[in-house]
């Protein structure tokens, strides 16, 4: 038995499911989970020493690849004054100077921990600014796992195959409102069905909680006018695409302005952090000025802050590592166009999906047509062969800075070998 078979038969004794989030179980891959010991660059070791090139990249944070020298180099800098005082910092001033400086709709920011704090609070801020409590999100859309999002949810919860969680009362699902991706119409409907009633839409602006979905054209300009049109708060939650798909996230790229953006990963570089910043007539509203409650014990917490600082500095600095990874990213999907036939190959930018089914892939329906059984298959081919993918049809493909065009032919390569396998 190695040393992965060995710490998740402990694990399991003390921990639910052996793993502390549930992707991390491998269940949909019928695999046991391989426990990491450490990540340089593009490569991540298990706690047998195996190498494997790595395309999880701690689900986004780690644009730069693992264990950069700037931000392992800030974090040892930091930790030497002190881990955490609760009180107010000069590293949280420069977080929040740096964010509201690379996007223009977010002229206040408020940082918590977690992608799902940032959601619940934005959500929070949405409902405490309009007085309404109906919410829309989109089927196959993941945002973190506070009771509302977890309706109709993408990521681990589409992946266990249940698309709802036990636990959340019937009350606070009601007024979560599902519509689904690319469908303009139904967001319409829903609007014209609970008149005055919906405090905010909430969108992946390129989803990638149920493999990667980009947005049609005029999807997101479509629901700009239908919040405008409504009176509601339109959210984007950025957590995966913040600070990735462009310095500016998916406003920059998409040219589309949100009311609210939820922020987490990249601007932690690997610390738990989270954000969630929009206008101000709305983030006015949040404590201690306004009267929508929010707080945090370790919220911009120092060390975190200089993690995400000294990630985001570089980003800002070297304009082309975005120029790099973009490239990979199209490299990638090229390779996989002519590697796995009969498949549909998606993505945006550095993100990249490979969906077991022939498309096109344009929404949660047609997401959960793939077939995840081939998808096991293929995940377990690779990771014999030292490409540490995601474990389960419904993420994304992650590319660093750190990853290069021999990483990327070589996976393409071996997707290859294992379609003339089947
Ligand atoms: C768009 C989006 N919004 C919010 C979240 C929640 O963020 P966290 O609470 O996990 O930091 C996430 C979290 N992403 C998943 C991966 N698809 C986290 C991995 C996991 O759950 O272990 C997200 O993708």
């Amino acid at each position: 038995m190695g040393r992965s078979e060995e710490l998740f038969e402990r694990a399991k004794r003390v921990i639910p499911g052996g793993v502390n989030s549930p992707v991390r179980a491998f269940g949909s891959v019928g695999l046991t989970p391989r426990f990491i010991s450490r990540a340089d660059r593009q490569k991540i070791y298990d706690a047998d020493g195996r190498a494997y090139t790595d395309y999880v990249g701690s689900w986004g944070p780690m644009i730069l690849g693992h264990n950069h020298p700037v931000v392992r180099e800030a974090v040892e800098r930091a930790v030497k004054d002190g881990l955490s005082f609760g009180a107010a910092t000069e590293h949280e001033v420069e977080m929040a100077e740096l964010v509201c400086g690379a996007v223009p709709s977010v002229e206040l920011v408020r940082m918590v921990n977690s992608g799902t704090e940032a959601v619940m609070s934005a959500v929070r801020a949405a409902r405490g600014f309009t007085d309404r409590d109906k919410l829309v999100k989109f089927a196959g859309c993941y945002h973190g796992h506070s009771d509302a999002m977890l309706v109709k949810a993408g990521s681990g919860v589409m992946t266990a195959g249940v698309p709802d969680s036990a636990g959340v009362p019937a009350s606070c699902a009601r007024d979560t409102l599902t519509a689904a991706y690319n469908d303009l119409e139904s967001v319409e409907l829903l609007f014209a069905e609970n008149p005055g009633r919906i405090a905010a839409v909430i969108v992946e602006p390129v989803a990638a909680n149920m493999g990667v979905v980009e947005p049609a054209g005029g999807f997101l300009k479509g629901l700009r006018r239908l919040c405008d049109e409504n009176g509601a708060a339109l959210i984007f939650d950025e957590v995966i695409t913040g600070f990735r798909l462009a310095f500016g996230g998916a406003q920059e790229r998409y040219g589309v302005e949100a009311d609210l953006v939820t922020y987490g990963k990249i601007i932690g570089a690997g610390m738990p952090v989270g954000a969630y910043g929009g206008r101000r007539e709305i983030m006015e509203r949040v404590a201690p000025v306004g009267s929508v409650y929010q707080a945090g014990t370790l919220s911009g917490n120092p060390v975190a802050m200089a993690a995400g600082l000294a990630q985001l500095r570089y980003l800002r600095e070297h304009p082309e590592v975005y120029a790099h990874i973009e490239s990979l990213g199209r490299r990638l999907r090229a390779g996989l166009r002519e590697a796995a036939p009969g498949c549909a190959v998606t993505g945006a930018g550095s993100l990249c999906c490979l969906f077991f089914t022939p498309g096109p892939v344009v929404d949660y329906t047609t997401a959960k047509a793939a077939d995840t059984a081939r998808f096991a298959r293929y995940f377990r081919f690779l990771l014999d062969r030292g490409i540490y993918t995601a474990p389960s049809q419904f993420e994304a493909l992650f590319l660093s800075d750190a990853h290069t065009e021999g990483d990327v032919d070589a996976l393409a390569a071996c997707i290859a070998d294992f379609f003339r396998t089947e």
